[in-house]
């Protein structure tokens, strides 16, 4: 951030717009325009002139990232406005008493404080329900191998289908999905659309006691900013309706960078939205400037995307000059060549000064994104990849360790309680013990399916009958009983295993969970390869990490292991929010990698935006115009397969002392050396090509020689 940025007038009429409550103030404008920059202000002056504390304001956004973003300046304006308070600890102060939350963040708040622990159902959880759908279910679907997608979607469906159909009778015959949403009901087993819903109804609920972030949401913050607000879908609603009733709500957004359209129309959201307050206290406001793109790069969106990035209808906006290089333009036909020119290309930059962090790939899709990260992994190229929540939690055996906890502490918690009735504590280990007991060999989906009708039909939990009920009693058409009761003897000498429940150390939690995965032949531990099991160890420490910071919180009455389930995942998210913000200090010497939708709202000095070359597709409109609005002076367009636009490359872009001038004078980096260095930099390049043995970029042998090559400049 330009910490001795002066504000525009645009920006100052948004930021000092009057605090009034049961108002909206909807603010557009384009990409690089300052709308982050002019939400912190917002919140700067409304603390400092209007007279609303910290704990008053609510910030939301979609993405960790961009409240990790918005946590990381709030501080820095503080610090960069209010020079004249030496004391650094009170600006901390202010901008620790400031909530930031993501949508979901704010409803798993909500809902935990109510609910106690829940489970956001994620991919081995799909997976698990599946096995409780008969194969006649599929059947009558005309689905022949349904995968945990299919039944993900089709609840979906079925859900809405039961809110459309309001006060009419609705006629279910689909006994599987009930019978699925009831285990989801009584596990507490949440997709993140059930999450908005109730902690919706929990705000909507008039109650004489409430509880106290309730009545935080309710009663106290009386200013709403939401970022980035055309990513907003219609399943959002109902709790940013209930959130923001009678407040002042802040929206900042720009239409054209909407990616979010198949989760549902943002048109549909933003004209509901516009109901909560009466029509005359709504006010819409524009930003006009662009601090950020080049003209050349604005005028490469326009084209293609067909939005103008910035509105110049005001005669003082502020606009960059001219950089003399147009956006660079490349086809290739195949992704060996694409990747042994990206190589290139950065090594020829690398020759100019150019760091690797001022460098972010952009790519449409994960597949691809992933594709190009083994590339980089493959050379050693460091690179750092950014990605919207923690990749080792989605280690199924990283799940299914932590499912045998839940079991464990569930059935633990079920003895003590007491309670011989059949209630939702005493059923909650259900849907940890379906997908642990699916994921082991030989356990079919029928002696699931059997198991779980009788344990509902004995008024048990399925951990109970399976233990409590001999084998002789069970069903027929259960398959491996011996299996099934190995395992429920295995982890019931855990449930009352002292050292488990009385242990400080996260290293013996560990250690006793994959011992127990280990004699419960859990296949996908034991046939690693070298790579996997590589793999697996880097996210079993990233796990024990947490664990660690979970003992570190642990309230003293509670055992560490109860608490390890109860705040694992919040845990989780936090710690690693915290790790990508350190690490991308650190990691000035990586070249960034992301897919367009998880790079909204940074910014780079240099965007390669790249298709797969074996992908046909233009790239959509909208997300061209988010990929390439990242820049700041330097876009490569590769492969986006766009006809508008003919192949155009700048020859003499390394030899250009205006351009690289104009590039680190806007990076508030030197510049006298600038004639230097590039009239070296050719000469460096080649001599590295020539000691490195390298001819040209376009064969796959030639990306070993110029990973030594660009190993060799980066140093
Ligand atoms: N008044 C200003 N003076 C100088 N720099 C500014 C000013 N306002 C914003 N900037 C800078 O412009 C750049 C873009 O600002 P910001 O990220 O807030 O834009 P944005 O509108 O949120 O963009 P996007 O829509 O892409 O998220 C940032 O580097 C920011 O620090």
């Amino acid at each position: 951030m330009n910490n001795d940025a002066q504000v525009t007038s645009s920006q100052r009429a948004v930021i000092e717009y009057p605090y009034s409550p049961c108002t909206t103030i909807k603010v557009i404008a384009g990409p690089g325009s300052g709308k982050t920059f002019t939400l912190l202000q917002k919140i700067h002056h409304l603390i400092k002139h209007e007279d609303i504390t910290p704990q008053e304001i609510l910030i939301l956004s979609l993405t960790n990232k961009a409240v990790d973003n918005i946590k990381t300046k709030l501080l820095g304006i503080f610090r960069s406005l209010d020079t004249n308070e030496s004391d650094g600890g009170h600006h901390q102060d202010i901008v620790d008493n400031i909530d930031v939350f993501t949508i979901h963040g704010l409803a798993n708040k909500l809902v935990v404080e109510h609910e106690g622990i829940i489970n956001i159902i994620e991919q081995n959880g799909w997976r698990g329900l599946l096995k409780l759908v008969t194969s006649e279910f599929w059947g009558t679907k005309k689905i022949s191998s349904p995968t945990a997608k299919n039944l993900e979607m089709l609840l979906k469906d079925y859900k809405i289908k039961k809110i459309n159909s309001k006060n009419e009778t609705f006629h279910d015959n689909i006994t599987s999905l009930t019978e699925i949403i009831d285990i989801m009901e009584t596990c507490k087993v949440l997709t993140n659309d059930d999450l908005i819903l109730k902690a919706s109804k929990y705000l909507n609920e008039t109650s004489t006691i409430e509880s106290e972030f309730l009545h935080k949401v309710k009663n106290q913050y009386k200013v709403i900013l939401i970022d980035e607000f055309q990513d907003l879908y219609p399943t959002l609603l109902p709790i940013i309706k209930e959130v923001c009733r009678n407040k002042q709500l802040i929206m900042f957004g720009d239409t054209n960078q909407s990616i979010y359209g198949f989760l549902g129309s943002n048109e549909e959201f933003m004209r509901e939205l516009d109901t909560i307050h009466d029509k005359e206290s709504h006010k819409t406001l524009h930003l006009y400037d662009n601090f950020r793109s080049n003209p050349e790069i604005i005028d490469v969106c326009k084209e293609i995307s067909s939005h103008p990035v910035h509105n110049n209808e005001r005669a003082d906006f502020v606009m960059k000059s001219n950089s003399t290089i147009k956006p660079q333009l490349y086809n290739f036909n195949n992704d060996i060549e694409q990747m042994a020119f990206v190589v290139s290309e950065v090594g020829k930059l690398m020759c100019t000064n150019v760091k690797l962090s001022d460098i972010a790939i952009l790519t449409r899709t994960n597949n691809h994104l992933n594709a190009i990260a083994e590339y980089f992994e493959n050379y050693q190229i460091p690179y750092n990849k950014m990605v919207t929540q923690p990749e080792w939690l989605l280690d199924s055996k990283i799940q299914f360790l932590f499912d045998l906890l839940k079991v464990v502490v569930f059935a633990h918690e079920s003895i003590e309680s007491n309670s011989a009735t059949l209630d939702i504590l005493h059923r909650q280990s259900d849907f940890s013990v379906i997908i642990t007991l699916s994921a082991l060999r030989g356990v079919g989906s029928k002696s699931i399916q059997n198991l779980y009708s009788a344990s509902v039909k004995s008024r048990l939990s399925l951990w109970d009958y399976i233990v409590t009920v001999p084998t002789t009693r069970w069903p027929s058409g259960i398959s491996n009983k011996n299996k099934i009761t190995e395992y429920a003897n295995i982890l019931s000498t855990l449930v009352t295993d002292e050292t488990l429940w009385n242990t400080q150390s996260p290293l013996q939690v560990i250690q006793i969970l994959s011992k127990i995965a280990m004699s419960l032949d859990y296949s996908p531990l034991k046939n690693m390869s070298i790579e996997e099991s590589q793999a697996f160890q880097g996210n079993l420490e990233k796990m024990f990490e947490v664990m660690k910071l979970c003992s570190l919180n642990q309230p003293y009455d509670m055992k560490l292991v109860k608490w390890i389930v109860e705040t694992f995942f919040e845990n989780s998210t936090d710690q690693w929010s915290q790790t990508m913000v350190t690490q991308e200090d650190k990691e000035s010497g990586k070249i960034s990698l992301s897919t367009i939708h998880s790079a909204k709202g940074l910014e780079y000095p240099i965007v390669m935006l790249l298709n797969s070359t074996g992908d046909q597709f233009p790239i959509e409109k909208n997300a061209f115009y988010v990929g390439a609005t990242r820049a700041r002076n330097l876009l490569y367009m590769i492969n986006i397969n766009q006809n508008k636009l003919s192949p155009w490359q700048e020859p003499k872009i390394f030899s250009n002392e205006h351009f690289w001038t104009y590039y680190n004078k806007d990076l508030r980096r030197p510049i006298d050396n600038i004639p230097k260095i590039l009239a070296n930099n050719s000469a460096k390049y080649s001599s590295l090509q020539t000691r490195f043995g390298l001819r040209r970029y376009t064969t796959s042998s030639c990306t070993k020689v110029l990973y030594r090559l660009l190993k060799h400049v980066c140093k």
